[in-house]
Parts: C-alpha cells; structure tokens; sequence
C-alpha cells in the first residue's frame, strides 16, 4: 500500500498557504510534519484526508501496481485537534458511535471499547461523561477512536497534545504498534512523538515551501 501525494497545493481564503508538496509513504512509514504556528501543518493534514478541497494536486491510495484501492478518506482516521466526542454522552456510548459510524475496512484488526480503554491507559471509566474528564483524559479516549475501527492510515494533529510524559510514550508505541502491522501515519508536531525512523517535512508557510521541502 502507498499513500501518495503529488505537487499538492492548497488555499484557505484568498491566501494560497502551500505548493508543490509531495511524499510517498508505504506500508509501515510515518512522516512527521514539523513548521511553526500557521505554516500549514493542519491544512495539509485536512486536504490529504479529503475534509479540504484542493488547490492542485493529487491524494491517492495505491498499491504496488499502481492501481487505486480506495479513497484516502475512506481508510484513514483523522484526529484533529479537537477530539470529536459529545461531552454529555459516556466515553462508551461515544466510541459506540464512531464504531458504527466508521464501519470497519478489511485488512486490520480492532479491539473491544473495553481493550480500548485498556490500551491508552483508562480501564474501567467508559461509563463516565466524556465532559466529566481531563483534558489529557479526553485525548486518551480520541485516541482510542482509533482502535475500535480498522483505518490503515493514522493521520494525526498534534496527538500528544495535553498528555503527561506517560501518555506520550502510551502513544508512540500506539502508533509504532500501527506501522509494525503495516499502517502508514501522517502526524503534526511541535514536540517529537519518538518515531523510529519517521521522515520529516518541515512546513515553511508559502514562501518557502517548494518540491525542495524534505529535511
Ligand atoms: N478557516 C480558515 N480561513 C482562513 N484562513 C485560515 C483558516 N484556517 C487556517 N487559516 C490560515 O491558514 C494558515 C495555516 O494554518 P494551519 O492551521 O494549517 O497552520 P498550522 O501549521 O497547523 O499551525 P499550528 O501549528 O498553529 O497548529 C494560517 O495562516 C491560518 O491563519
């Protein structure tokens, strides 16, 4: 499998944010996207996972013969900075939902709610409200989203935002747990997540970004 993007430009408003960004990661890879506040690290996350329209370019999900297997946002999961759960209803009947909602996509393995909750450090709490929890709590269950539903591409908004140094560690292995069964992941940054071997792009903002951006 391969995720590839191919001179990718994007606009938000009348500000053309980037151009001319492309990689290709396959089974197992990650790339870290890496650039100060507003470089474009979230726009480009949004325009590979579908929510945003492109400027020019192409997003695809291939595989080693070239051909097209699905839509990248039918077999990715996106976590952006917000954690997308209703804070009345439990942490259960929330991942209840995305469950349902996302379906499963063949190749992959999933896990119960409870083996979830289990995974990121929070057995025996899914029946609380999820507005009942902290802030790094909550992260914890918008990673377990992930789990629960088989989505070969992880593509990741500053995951480790609000988690304490455990969490952080909890994540990375997630997510090198994730390639080792063949998963790509797409991640915004501002501290490392610890990836072994991950590549890098660093986001400049428009004026710097070119085809020349790898670092
Ligand atoms: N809805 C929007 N309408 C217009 N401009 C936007 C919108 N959202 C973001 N932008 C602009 O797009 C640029 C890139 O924003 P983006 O959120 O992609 O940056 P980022 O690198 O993810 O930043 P951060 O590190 O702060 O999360 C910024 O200049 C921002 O002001």
């Amino acid at each position: 499998m391969y995720l590839e993007a191919a001179n990718l430009a994007a606009r938000r408003g009348e500000e053309l944010i980037f151009e001319g960004v492309s990689f290709r990661l396959e089974s197992g890879e990650a790339l870290v996207l890496t650039g100060k506040n507003g470089s474009g690290k979230s726009t480009l996350l949004r325009v590979v996972a579908g929510l945003l329209h492109r400027e020019r370019g192409s997003v695809s999900f291939t595989d080693s013969h070239g051909n097209t297997l699905r839509r990248v946002g039918e077999i990715s999961h996106y976590l952006g900075h917000r954690n997308a759960m209703k804070s009345e209803l439990t942490v259960a009947e929330n991942l209840d939902f995305w469950r349902c909602f996302l379906g499963d996509t063949q190749g992959g393995s999933t896990v119960s709610i409870d083996e979830a909750a289990e995974a990121v450090g929070l057995a025996g709490i899914t029946q609380l409200p999820f507005g009942y929890l902290s802030a790094g709590q909550q992260r914890r269950f918008a990673f377990a989203k992930l789990l629960i539903a088989y989505r070969p591409v992880w593509i990741l908004d500053e995951p480790t935002a609000a988690l304490d140094a455990s969490g952080d560690r909890l994540f990375a292995e997630l997510i090198e747990a994730h390639r080792r069964k063949g998963g790509i992941v797409l991640a915004a940054t501002h501290q490392p997540l610890g990836l072994e071997g991950a590549q890098e792009l660093r986001m400049a903002g428009f004026s710097h970004t070119g085809p020349g951006v790898w670092a």
